[in-house]
């Protein structure tokens, strides 16, 4: 579906605050989102909704959004502790388009790589000691900015080198953007008919053809990567299937983006109450273990315990839906949080047993180098 916005200019001021009281919509802030094809850019108001942990609540409030929109759709987007507010992203027009501006870009500070292999280890040892099957440990690296960057600018050039990913640069907070080009699809609905096209289980892409189809036929026979794989599948299947009559799940196949390699599962439903909100059901999914591990609980006690820095809304979900509860969510992956004077780019592996800290520190690189190859 294409969301499209008025081009007249309306009232951009702050709006209403809510029946309630609680809560007052701030802006306007500038906002992109461009999935299959189509392209969107538009000046929104902003305001916390409900945590994905209550979904209905999440819903309904999506519901509310997407009414009061200039074209009848809002987007969302979810920090990865599902306890954590969401934000609310309500577009009241089409964004007059700057001119763009190069990046002016100062240090940059990736995290240590060690602190990343201590904390690969540390989870393989809890991995054996425990029940917990799988976790996905994440890192950071950080870009300072000497000029503030412009967080739609990178959206269009990461739109540009990523044909097929689901790009966005959705306003978070006060001058605070969530900017990225994710493979992965969460859940896209529309009517009764879902789809989620769930990714584990990955390669770095060399260039090389030869080379990489070797790498692509080692990811379909690795016992690793499709365990790690089949924990995304299974978890999505149970989740969805209370609201569905019919569910299935494809063979897994391997998906490439610019710079890696993964194993990727097509599954499609029908759900039992086509007016379903797709927000309420992407809060269900999220985290899957595709970004969190398995058991769920269990894996994010574990990164909370282990990961030195907060995820924010990396490894979080993003979105839109419309009136009849219809849109498209993708994992927030392959992203960075985008701020006047920084840019922090994130990535993270699944670590199963027989993970090798090594090989999952480059593919934390692999998966950086998506994100901070669009900064220029
Ligand atoms: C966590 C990330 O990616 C996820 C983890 C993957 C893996 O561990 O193989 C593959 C794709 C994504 O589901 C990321 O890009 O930061």
């Amino acid at each position: 579906m294409t969301p499209s916005f008025p081009t007249t200019e309306l009232e951009t001021t702050e709006l209403e605050t809510t029946p309630n009281g609680a809560v007052t919509p701030t802006g306007p802030h500038r906002m992109r989102w461009r999935s299959g094809g189509a392209e969107t850019t538009a000046s929104a108001t902003i305001e916390p909704g409900p945590p994905a942990r209550e979904s209905a609540d999440l819903g309904r409030a999506m519901e509310r959004a997407a009414a009061e929109s200039a074209d009848g759709v809002a987007f969302g987007a979810l920090p990865f502790d599902r306890s954590a507010p969401s934000t609310l992203i309500v577009p009241t027009r089409v964004a007059q388009e700057r001119p763009s501006t190069p990046l002016r870009r100062g240090s940059s500070r990736p995290a240590e790589p060690a602190d990343y292999l201590a904390g690969v280890s540390a989870v393989l040892t809890r991995i054996t000691d425990s029940d917990v099957d799988k976790v996905v440990l994440a890192r950071y690296s950080d870009v300072t900015l000497h000029t503030p960057g412009d967080p739609l600018d990178i959206a269009a050039r990461l739109a540009d080198r990523n044909p097929s990913a689901h790009v966005f640069a959705l306003p978070t907070g006060p001058d605070r953007h969530l900017v990225g080009a994710s493979p992965e699809l969460l859940l896209a609905k529309t009517g009764a008919h879902l789809r989620s096209h769930p990714l584990a289980g990955s390669a770095r892409l060399t260039g090389d053809r030869a080379v990489d189809r070797q790498a692509a036929d080692g990811l379909r026979r690795s016992d690793k990567n499709l365990r790690e794989h089949r924990y995304v599948v299974d978890a999505i299947c149970d989740l969805l299937s209370p609201h569905c009559r019919r569910l299935s799940a494809a063979d897994p196949d391997v998906v490439s983006t610019d710079s890696m390699l993964h194993l990727g599962t097509v599954i499609t439903a029908e759900l039992d109450d086509p007016s379903t909100p797709s927000s309420m059901l992407a809060a269900e999914l999220h985290p899957t273990p595709a970004v969190c591990g398995t058991p769920r609980a269990e894996a994010a006690a574990i990164i909370g315990a282990t990961e030195s820095f907060d995820r924010g809304f990396f490894a979080g979900a993003v979105g839109w839906q419309d009136r009849a509860g219809d849109g498209d969510w993708a994992v927030s992956i392959r992203c960075g949080e985008v701020t006047p004077d920084r840019i922090r780019a994130y990535a993270g592996a699944g670590i199963v047993a027989g993970s090798d800290p090594t090989a999952e520190l480059a593919e934390t690189e692999g998966k950086l180098s998506t994100f901070l190859a669009a900064l220029g």
